[in-house]
């Protein structure tokens, strides 16, 4: 019933080094199973990245600007993210939303820029623990995805990844139970279905919260959960080959 390619994106946050994508690139060579594979290393290394992943793997950023070019100190293009071999950039992550600001008309102006170039945006979305605790996911996490389809139109989502990772689980080893992540993923399905059952259908949508090699099969089992947006466990080859065996 599920056509959609399993995916997996490593974002590797303000970690790593030279040599870690030197190893990575050697022990992500062999993998040769069905997840489609992308490494979001810090922007100095995305042309090491390039080289060495040789299109093996996808290469992805963290960030953009949301605008073309010009005197925005500190910011980094979509179109020098496409030169650089990106093909995905993640948007909207839940450490950008609370540490640096971002807003939802900030992140569609993102999205939509990243698309410009043909990047793939990874459009993240989550609910806090306060959140959930008040009853509040699906409020928080479809205003967050209506604000992109509302600026961006729902076509947009045709070439586009959603990810959720609901803020409690990130880097807490607290992840969402099959049951709760499933839950999630159907509404965010069910409300691009609304506009669009083709899109809603094609629409890969990962979920990221403290995915382990461990507790990955379970939650990509479930029928709305196309692959996983790992984070620490995205820094060691053994755990990150792991868990897209399990997506297979
Ligand atoms: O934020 C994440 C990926 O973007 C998830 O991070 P962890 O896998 O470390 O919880």
């Amino acid at each position: 019933m599920n056509k959609r390619t399993p995916l997996v994106a490593g974002n590797w946050k303000m970690n790593g080094d030279p040599s870690l994508v030197e190893g990575m690139a050697a022990a992500l060579a062999g993998y040769d199973g069905a997840a489609q594979m992308v490494i979001c290393p810090p922007f100095p290394f995305l042309a090491q990245a390039r080289e060495l992943f040789a299109g093996h793997v996808a290469i992805g950023a963290q960030n953009l600007s949301d605008q073309e070019e010009g005197a925005y100190t500190g910011e980094v293009s979509a179109s020098m993210l496409a030169g650089a071999g990106c093909g995905y950039v993640i948007i909207g992550h839940s450490e950008r939303r609370a540490l640096y600001g971002e807003t939802d008309a900030l992140i569609a102006a993102k999205f939509a820029r990243a698309q410009t170039e043909g990047l793939v945006p990874i459009l993240c979305v989550g609910e806090t623990l306060e959140e959930r605790e008040a009853g509040k996911t699906e409020a928080v996490v479809c205003g967050q995805l209506q604000a992109v389809i509302d600026a961006a139109g729902i076509e947009a989502f045709a070439r586009a990844v959603v990810a959720y990772e609901p803020v409690w689980a990130i880097g807490t080893g607290m992840t969402a139970s099959p049951e709760q992540a499933q839950e999630v993923h159907a509404t965010l399905r069910q409300t691009v279905a609304s506009y669009s059952a083709d899109i809603a259908a094609s629409l890969p949508l990962l979920y990221g919260g403290s995915v382990k090699a461990d507790n990955a099969a379970l939650l990509f089992a479930q029928s709305d959960i196309d692959g996983g947006l790992i984070g620490g466990a995205s820094l060691t080859a053994d755990s990150f080959l792991a868990i897209c065996r399990a997506a297979e």
